[in-house]
């Protein structure tokens, strides 16, 4: 049976990795077509639009989507829908993605390039679940108005909703639950319970969910507590779950630990395991066209869409040992480079690892 996989490269650094990530998906033989459309800044320059209708039924008739990044400066003026970031959640929210899986590996040979101690990220395996379609993110009212009364009477005051209704936090509660499950078998639920409402009811229905799964031992942290533990003792975490805005900030300080941001792939699926696979990073504006760029989590992102949405751990598994591969041989794109390796450029890393194809 033929995959269809969507391929959406975007901007910035965006082509540049897409492109190692699609050679390798094509170099294991599998049966793949591989259809490339058009998303964010540069979708918006030649549609008018960040997420052409064409790119969005792209998207929801593929098995999967291979996603590279968005965004640039040179459009933080327009309107917030057609900015390039809204094709991005457009796509999260058009097809449903709520969970959110960021995987933070540390790669034995990468001790040195993480900005912390080796001794406290050596052996680093932790995964967070992070809510993808709800919270802030999305809720409505949103906007600027003018306050009626109160100390602020006749000012204008920019507002966002926060908000998670009991059927979302369910859902993500099992994704990571059942993850857990086949890890160590620890999940810490981050909020901000002390403060936020939507972070309390948040905790009560993650403790009604975890009836369901005994084995699995539930701890709660605060989103402040969170973020120090994270740099002083990784390794204490195995799972993470948290809602849409904690989740995004705790995933790019636990990319660190990795010793790039460069090297954290991601999952977004929906409840058929369709998914949208992307690396944790953004678009890069300030080394895009270089060639200098780490393509490795938007590789790591296709094994995680062989595993995932194709059910094929098997060329999964050979993908990421190639990214071992390269590593073990000492190549470093600049981001991870450290002393005694070699640099090399975004096409040559893609190149390293397709000759480590097994
Ligand atoms: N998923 C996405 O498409 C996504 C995610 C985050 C940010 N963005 C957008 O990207 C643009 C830039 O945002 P930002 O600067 O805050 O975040 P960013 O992740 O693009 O960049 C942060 C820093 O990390 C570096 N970096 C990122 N990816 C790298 C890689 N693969 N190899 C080497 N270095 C890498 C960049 O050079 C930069 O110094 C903005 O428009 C933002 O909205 C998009
Ligand atoms: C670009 C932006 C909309 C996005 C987010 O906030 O979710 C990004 O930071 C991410 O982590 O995927
Ligand atoms: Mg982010």
């Amino acid at each position: 049976m033929t995959h269809k996989i969507a391929v959406l490269p975007g901007d910035g650094i965006g082509p540049e990795i897409v492109e190692q990530a699609s050679r390798v998906m094509t170099a294991l033989g599998l049966d793949l077509a591989l259809e490339t459309a058009q998303v964010g800044g540069r979708a918006y320059d030649l549609h008018g639009h960040p997420l052409p209708p064409e790119t969005l039924e792209l998207a929801k008739a593929s098995d999967a989507i291979l996603f590279g990044a968005v965004g640039d400066w040179k459009y933080d003026a327009l309107p917030r829908e057609l900015r390039p970031e809204q094709a991005l959640l457009g796509l999260r929210k058009s097809l449903g993605l709520f969970a959110n899986l960021r995987p933070a590996i540390l790669y034995p040979q990468l001790a040195d390039a993480s900005t912390l101690k080796p001794e406290i990220v050596s052996g680093l395996d932790i995964l967070i679940v992070r809510e993808l379609t709800g919270d802030i993110y999305f809720g409505q009212p949103r906007g600027v108005r003018e306050v009626t009364e109160g100390p602020f009477k006749g000012e204008r005051q920019g507002f966002d909703t926060m908000h998670y209704a009991e059927s979302e936090v369910r859902r993500i509660a099992h994704v990571a639950f059942e993850a857990a499950q086949k890890r160590q078998k620890r999940l810490c639920s981050v909020d901000k319970a002390n403060v936020l409402e939507t972070s309390q009811f948040w905790r009560d229905i993650v403790i009604e969910v975890a009836k369901e799964y005994p084995d699995v031992e539930l701890s709660h942290m605060y989103v402040d507590n969170a973020a120090m533990q994270l740099v002083r003792a990784p390794k204490a975490f195995d799972v993470i779950v948290t809602g849409n805005m904690f989740g995004d900030i705790l995933s790019d300080a636990a990319a660190m630990l990795t010793g790039s941001i460069g090297m954290l792939p991601s999952a977004s699926l929906n409840e058929r395991n369709q998914g949208m696979y992307e690396p944790s990073h953004g678009s890069a504006p300030d080394i895009a066209g270089q060639n200098i760029a780490n393509p490795l989590a938007t590789i790591l992102s296709a094994a995680m869409l062989l595993r995932y949405s194709l059910n094929r751990a098997d060329a999964a598994d050979r993908v990421e040992a190639a990214v071992q591969a390269v590593l073990e041989q000492g190549l470093r794109t600049p981001d991870i480079l450290s002393e005694g390796t070699t640099q090399v450029s975004t096409s040559e890393m893609g190149d390293a690892v397709l000759k480590a194809l097994k």
